[in-house]
């Protein structure tokens, strides 16, 4: 959602460049997994999760996928005091998941750091891994590629399309 604003600043994504990220993730997790260096299964936290979850796993070479589903909504009167809360929808599978030891949890972004608040509680033992964070949610991941200020929105390319822009000459 775009409506916790302000945000001054616009961090636009394309899909090169998240591959670049998502990869550079994995580089970062290869060999770190608590079975020699192993991974049990990676779990995306949808919908953000799932492109770069997708290319971790593939990196990693791990077959064991499996998604979380987490939904924010604002609770509160008035808007002072709209608060983020997430709740869960979706589980991965419960046996699979255990305590989360030796698994690997990827999301696009942390931001505020709700949602991987949530999910941490349910697995405190798994790796929480993001291709971006800001500042606020930083402290609730273990590993992320590129830190983003906090009135930045980042736009990834799911959400955009290429269009056309006027020349610099023939705007007023
Ligand atoms: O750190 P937080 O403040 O909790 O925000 C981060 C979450 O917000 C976005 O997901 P969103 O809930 O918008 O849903 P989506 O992944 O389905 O787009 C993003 O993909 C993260 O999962
Ligand atoms: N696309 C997108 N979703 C978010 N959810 C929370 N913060 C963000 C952000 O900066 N961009
Ligand atoms: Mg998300």
């Amino acid at each position: 959602m775009n409506d916790r604003l302000p945000h001054e600043k616009g961090f636009h994504v394309s899909w090169d460049q998240l591959h670049r990220d998502a990869r550079a993730l994995a580089w970062r997790l290869q060999g770190r997994g608590p079975e020699d260096g192993n991974w049990r299964a990676v779990v995306a936290i949808t919908r953000g999760g799932m492109a770069p979850a997708m290319i971790v796993s593939r990196e990693l070479d791990i077959r064991t996928v499996d998604t979380i589903s987490v939904k924010s909504y604002h609770s509160g009167g008035g808007k002072e005091d709209m608060r983020r809360e997430a709740q869960v929808i979706k589980s991965p599978d419960a046996e699979m998941m255990g305590d989360g030891e030796g698994i690997l949890i990827v999301d696009d972004l942390v931001d505020t750091g709700k949602t991987l608040e949530l999910v941490r509680k349910l697995y405190p033992k798994a790796h929480f891994a993001c291709v971006y964070a800001k500042p606020e949610g930083e402290k609730q991941t273990d590993t992320f590629i590129t830190g983003v200020s906090q009135d930045t929105w980042i736009f990834f390319p799911w959400d955009m399309a290429l269009q056309y822009v006027e020349p610099y000459r023939g705007r007023d």
